[in-house]
């Protein structure tokens, strides 16, 4: 696991959209793994701004997010809002599950099979949970689960109840499995803040806990983590 340190937000949205980037860039054709949150805000800011100051093709992208809650568009709103509508990569090739299907469990395997046939997940941006969530992938969830209805623990559901100010929030949600995102060929996470700081220590502490999920990532041989002052702030490599 490489640990690139950043210095603030700023610094890593800055990061994070040069990283995705030179891979748009340097590939004929990629498959990204998207999430939301406002973690990747500043770096979906940045795309926006590539995709204007720059003359890209964004024809050979393909994207699949981790989320959605059910009976909800919130994730595919929040996609259109902060990316879609800002940079040209064709609609047919932006995926994110239905929370709004009628069966669920048909859904979930709906979208095993969209990524299965891309060819899998090139590089997957994650984020982090105050509690080590990877996706919705909530503390306890199996490390050998794939794309599942879950539902949302307290914490994350306070964490995220910011976001519903206009529709009553889910309390369950439809996320790619801890399996799934394992899969990806690269996964690059961010995490800024110290509200992350405790999960990131156990990112780092190295040993496997299904408690904190994201302790996963130590299993896959291509993570790179981005992280800023405050989500480093519990690291021992910094005290
Ligand atoms: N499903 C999302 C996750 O994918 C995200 O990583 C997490 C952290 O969000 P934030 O970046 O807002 O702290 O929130 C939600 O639960």
């Amino acid at each position: 696991m490489r640990l690139i340190k950043v210095s603030d937000e700023e610094e890593l949205s800055r990061m994070a959209a040069e990283y995705v980037f030179s891979k748009i860039k340097s590939s004929e054709r990629i498959v990204l793994g998207l999430a939301t949150g406002r973690t990747p805000l500043g770096m979906y800011r940045h795309l926006s701004k590539y995709s204007k100051e720059y003359k890209q093709s964004y024809s050979h992208v393909h994207t699949v997010n981790l989320d959605e809650y059910v009976g909800s568009r919130a994730y595919h709103d929040y996609m259109q809002k902060n990316l879609f509508d800002h940079i040209g990569i064709p609609k047919n090739q932006t995926h994110l599950p239905d929370g709004e299907a009628y069966d669920l469990e048909k859904e979930c395997r709906r979208y095993e099979e969209v990524i299965k046939e891309l060819g899998g997940i090139d590089l997957q941006v994650l984020g982090i949970g105050e509690n080590g969530h990877i996706g919705f992938n909530e503390p306890g969830t199996d490390f050998s689960s794939r794309t599942h209805v879950v539902e949302l623990t307290e914490s994350t559901l306070s964490a995220n109840a910011k976001y519903f100010t206009h529709e009553k929030q889910p309390r369950e949600a439809i996320t790619m499995g801890i399996s799934t995102i394992l899969e990806s060929k690269e996964i690059l996470l961010l995490a800024s803040g110290e509200k992350k700081a405790r999960a990131l220590r156990e990112l780092f502490q190295g040993t496997l806990n299904s408690d904190v999920p994201a302790t996963v990532l130590n299993q896959h041989p291509n993570v790179t983590v981005l992280a800023d002052d405050g989500a480093r702030s519990l690291l021992e490599e910094e005290s």
